[in-house]
């Protein structure tokens, strides 16, 4: 169901990578060429004949530059270098003193507004916070260049976490040229919103070689229905419902709207459109129907007595089961272990924090953390949505647009993921990416002010690019 996507590499396991193609017979000269040779043609392609000021760190990320900045001047750019410190491994050395033009000073890199700017200072190796000159040069030529273009990382950024190590208040590059793989800062915030668009160059790692336990989520496969379906092989959806009518209601709309073939939603109140939703009274004999495929319990759940009796009936059926909203705040994470079912829990930060607690690393990182000690599939939400398995599996959602912050959006993830569960053979870590992948898809397809309704109305249009 879903393609294994792009992997995304810590700078660990990038300098694993690098030292697997040694051991077989690379050198890091001539990995560096490769990185320089991708970026110089990267450079090449979106200069149009614009001059470039290229900035060198001490580490390989120089070295990159230095080695983008001799290809680039021996195609006929004019080119500057500028360096920060002098290179401090052997490659970025050799690399320096293959370029054959001047060196400026750090503290005289201009880049006049039709330059290109070539932020090549420091890559996966920053280990502490820039100096607050190095941050203020970085800032002031990206947004002064005609085109920012970042080698690996911007510089500021802390690779593995995607944290601002610099100042806050940079300007995005344009182009972030991703050596070898991506690096979570290319996916995780505040990182991601300052990468501009992300490329990845090709350096030779060979994508059997590469851990691909973290990947960026790719477009999911989801069957079309076939002349033997039938509603119930559709997936049938129940969502438990509460006091607030609306959440649950959105659920069980997106329910549908993700192809769910049947859905039955326990709440009180009188039958009101869309009547394909089959509305009953909650009991805990409606979950005992075996033909329920997965079941929502959350969305405007409330958090008192009853809602907590309504959680614990869910939790003891034998049904996969998605848990969001108020039952997140109703949940002891350690009971999930006893669970045979599969168990989704959709918590964004404040939630995942009370569930969780604060803990240390990357977003992935976390995610994975909570997945493996509530034996659950995570979906973290937010501007970046991470998905976690207790396997250690992690996808990361690719940029899904701020529109979405809007109440009631949740819901319809909540409900847009059950109906992927529901469906025969879908695992729940690829359920919850192809959940996640309907709703982000859906809110980039509307791309503009929209209600939590109208989001669930887009789903089928996201759906149908799923079917390939
Ligand atoms: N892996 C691969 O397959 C390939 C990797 N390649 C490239 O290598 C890059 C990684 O290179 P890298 O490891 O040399 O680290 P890099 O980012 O250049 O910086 C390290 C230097 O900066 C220094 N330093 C750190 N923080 C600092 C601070 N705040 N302020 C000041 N200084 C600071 C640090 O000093 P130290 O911490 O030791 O004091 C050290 O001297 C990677 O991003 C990619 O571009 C490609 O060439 C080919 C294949
Ligand atoms: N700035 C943003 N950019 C992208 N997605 C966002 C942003 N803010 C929220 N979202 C997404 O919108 C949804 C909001 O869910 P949630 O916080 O549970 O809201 P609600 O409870 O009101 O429905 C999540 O899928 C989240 O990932
Ligand atoms: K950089």
């Amino acid at each position: 169901m879903i393609v294994p996507g792009d992997p995304i590499l810590t700078a660990a396991q990038m300098r694993a990578a690098e030292g697997r193609l040694i051991a077989a017979g690379s050198s890091v000269g001539e990995l560096m060429e490769r990185a320089g040779a991708g970026i110089a043609e990267w450079v090449h392609r979106l200069a149009a004949g614009s001059d470039v000021l290229i900035l060198c760190g001490p580490g390989n990320n120089g070295g990159d530059g230095y080695v983008a900045a001799r290809l680039l001047a021996g195609r006929g750019m004019a080119v500057r270098v500028a360096a920060l410190a002098e290179p401090r491994t052997d490659a970025a050395a050799q690399a320096r003193a293959r370029w054959n033009g001047p060196v400026e000073p750090f503290s005289d890199a201009i880049a006049a507004g039709s330059a290109v700017f070539v932020d090549a200072v420091f890559g996966t190796g920053l280990s502490r916070p820039l100096d607050p000159t190095v941050a203020r040069k970085i800032e002031a030529l990206a947004p002064s260049a005609r085109l920012a273009i970042a080698v690996d990382v911007p510089s500021f950024l802390n690779s593995d976490t995607g944290e601002n190590l610099g100042s806050d208040a940079v300007t995005p590059f344009d182009v972030t040229l991703a050596l070898g793989a991506l690096k979570p800062a290319h996916v995780l915030h505040p990182g991601a919103s300052r990468c501009g668009a992300v490329r990845v160059v090709d350096i030779g790692l060979d994508r059997a070689d590469i851990p691909a336990s973290v990947a960026r989520t790719s477009t999911p496969s989801i069957a079309k229905p076939q002349p033997s379906t039938h509603k119930y092989s559709r997936g049938m959806v129940a969502v438990v419902g509460g006091p607030m009518h609306g959440a649950s209601e959105l659920a069980a709309l997106s329910a549908y709207r993700a192809g769910a073939g049947y859905v039955l939603l326990l709440t009180g109140g009188l039958p009101h459109p869309p009547h394909a939703i089959v509305r009953q009274r909650w009991s805990a004999d409606a979950l005992a129907d075996e033909r329920i495929g997965a079941v929502v319990v959350g969305p405007g759940l409330g958090r008192d007595d009853r809602a907590r009796e309504k959680l614990d009936v869910a939790l003891a059926t034998a049904h996969p089961l998605v848990i969001d909203g108020d039952a997140l705040h109703l949940l002891d994470p350690g009971r999930l272990h006893a669970r045979q079912a599969p168990t989704v829990l959709t918590p964004h930060a404040g939630e995942f924090a009370a569930l969780f607690g604060e803990e240390e690393g990357s977003k992935i990182v976390r995610a994975q953390a909570a997945a493996r000690r509530s034996n659950a599939v995570l979906v973290f939400k937010g501007a970046d949505t991470v998905i976690a398995s207790p396997d250690g599996r992690a996808n990361v959602l690719p940029a899904a647009t701020p529109w979405l912050s809007v109440a009631g959006t949740g819901d319809v993830l909540a409900g847009a993921i059950g109906a992927m569960l529901a469906q025969a053979n879908h695992a729940p870590f690829e359920a919850a990416s192809a959940g996640t992948w309907l709703h982000a898809t859906a809110a980039n397809m509307l791309n503009r002010c929209f209600l939590a309704d109208e989001l669930a109305d887009a789903l089928p249009y996201a759906l149908e690019r799923a079917h390939g």
